[in-house]
């Protein structure tokens, strides 16, 4: 590890005082001696949602996996919630085990089916406790592993690009079930993505990374929930293509 790490994980009180979920200052991670994060500096609120864009490459996901404490092979400061959760772009459910074990797969004491069964109908997985995760569509499997993420009651939510591998319809249902479940139970949310749609339509915040920090960050006030189709709705989505360098025309 490098010198002059200071991290601060696990003795961070799930709710820090101060209302933040996520500090970061200063953060530098870089592979084969080139700096892909360098200097970032972030906070996240407590039951914030704020969305990361950002040219392929540019380092979301390691800023994501540093987030999720699992690398650690970094200099700066890093100051997280204690309970969190993540969910990556594949669902990652174990095979050989049924939906509903997988949901509730490494929470303290004896497997509680029940707690599972409620979590998976918040999803509309009611209907899927008992099968094989191979049983499930891409979108259901993508449903049950938000499930076993929020199962877990976390402060802080990590989601990197959990709907890219979807197609545009069950990718849109997903991303209206994610604003409402981010409603109802109030955790803070990181997402990754490359959807600026996406973005603008579950962010409080869009955070642009470029240069291995935060070169943008854009509040989204819009009301919700949010149209796709309403007017601020496009104006918001087309300056953020712009910040992306893509052009709006
Ligand atoms: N374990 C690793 N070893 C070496 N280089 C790595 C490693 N992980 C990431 N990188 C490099 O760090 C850079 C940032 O990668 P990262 O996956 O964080 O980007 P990203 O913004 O999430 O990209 P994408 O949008 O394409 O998923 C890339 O150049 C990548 O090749």
């Amino acid at each position: 590890m490098a010198s002059g790490l200071q991290r601060n994980l696990t003795p961070a009180p799930a709710a820090p005082a101060d209302g933040t979920v996520v500090r970061v200052r200063g953060l530098t991670r870089a592979f084969d001696g080139r700096a892909v994060i360098d200097g970032l500096s972030l906070d996240v609120a407590s039951g914030e949602f704020v969305a990361l864009l950002g040219a392929s490459g540019c380092g979301k996901s390691t800023l994501l996996r540093v987030l999720a404490d699992l690398d650690h092979d970094i200099t700066g400061e890093v100051t997280v919630a204690r309970r969190r959760a993540v969910g990556f772009q594949a669902p990652r459910l174990i095979p050989w085990k049924r939906v509903w074990r997988n949901v509730v797969l490494g929470l303290p004491g004896r497997p509680d089916r029940n707690r599972a069964v409620r979590a998976l109908e918040e999803v509309g997985l009611g209907h899927r406790v008992d099968v094989w995760p191979k049983v499930l569509s891409g979108g259901e499997a993508q449903r049950a592993a938000l499930a076993r993420a929020l199962v877990r009651d976390p402060d802080l939510l990590l989601l990197d690009e959990p709907f890219s591998a979807l197609d545009a319809l069950t990718r849109i249902k997903a991303q209206d079930l994610v604003a409402e479940l981010w409603q109802r139970h109030g955790c803070a949310v990181v997402l990754v993505t490359h959807d600026v749609e996406e973005a603008v339509l579950l962010a409080d915040r869009v955070l642009v990374m470029r240069d291995g920090v935060i070169a943008q960050d854009q509040p989204i006030g819009l009301p919700r929930p949010r149209r796709r189709s309403a007017p601020e709705f496009v104006a918001l989505r087309a300056d953020l293509l712009a910040m992306l360098g893509v052009d709006r025309h």
